[in-house]
């Protein structure tokens, strides 16, 4: 066991975002994080990426709270933007570059040509699905143990998603843990060992995609409708 999130509970306000949640992770997994918008996903990621304080309860990487060790290790990739406007496509790299010790500039360059982005493009002049592709790139470009990937595939086209997913793959490895969120839950599905369920805050199942379909006969797709729909509805 790689990371342990134990009673993890986030209170803004009045407001449980994430209500003690408990789980352990796996090295060597890619996880697959579900469950409709406002389910406490990208809080409890933060909370794992040292970027929020739990209110109450704790997150253990290697046995050690999350903190300034933690985040050498944990790599993050947000859903906001987070790139200075002026920034060209090289700058990200040399930014990235001297904030972290594990982020390799090669590595970095063979994602931006696989994305097709160059160096000379300015992070303000890129699309949405482009300016997915640059924060992948650099994010991927860290020799982390853990990455946290919150929603990776969001308003990018099918094409692009394959790019996208296949970098992420690339990082597979018994040393790593991978931990995916998006709505996309059937393209997760395809690559996931395992599937986290978030609703209202709280973590309501947990599975290997594996034993899922072998003794239960489900997919993941199937048990997200269980839990999240009504009477079966499609979720596509
Ligand atoms: N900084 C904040 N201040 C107040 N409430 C917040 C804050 N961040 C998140 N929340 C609330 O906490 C709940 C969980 O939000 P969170 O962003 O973690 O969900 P999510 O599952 O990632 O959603 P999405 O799929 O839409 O990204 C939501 O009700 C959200 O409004």
């Amino acid at each position: 066991m790689i990371l342990e999130s134990k009673e993890a509970t986030k209170k803004y306000g009045s407001k449980t975002a994430v209500d003690h949640v408990s789980l352990k992770l796996e090295s060597g997994l890619v996880y697959a994080m579900l469950g409709p918008n406002g389910s406490g996903k990208t809080t409890w990621m933060k909370m794992t990426a040292g970027l929020v304080k739990p209110t109450s309860g704790e997150i253990l990487y290697q046995n050690q709270p999350i903190g300034k060790e933690s985040k050498k290790e944990i790599a993050y990739m947000s859903t906001e933007p987070y790139f200075y406007n002026w920034m060209s496509v090289a700058d990200v790299g040399n930014y990235y570059a001297d904030f972290f010790e594990d982020f390799s500039m090669e590595k970095y360059q063979q994602m931006i040509t696989r994305m097709e982005l160059t160096e000379d493009m300015k992070a303000k002049k890129l699309s949405s699905g482009m300016m997915a592709k640059l924060k992948i790139a650099v994010t991927m470009a860290r020799k982390a143990k853990i990455y946290l990937l919150d929603e990776p595939l969001n308003g990018i086209d099918l094409l692009a998603r394959d790019e996208i997913m296949k970098s992420i793959l690339e990082a597979v490895d018994p040393d790593v843990t991978l931990v995916v969120s998006s709505h996309l839950v059937d393209e997760l599905e395809r690559v996931a060992d395992a599937a986290l369920f978030m609703k209202d805050g709280h973590l309501v199942e947990q599975c290997m995609v594996e034993e899922l379909r072998i003794s239960r006969h489900k997919s993941v797709v199937d048990l997200y409708r269980e839990i999240y729909g009504h009477g079966g509805e499609a979720v596509c």
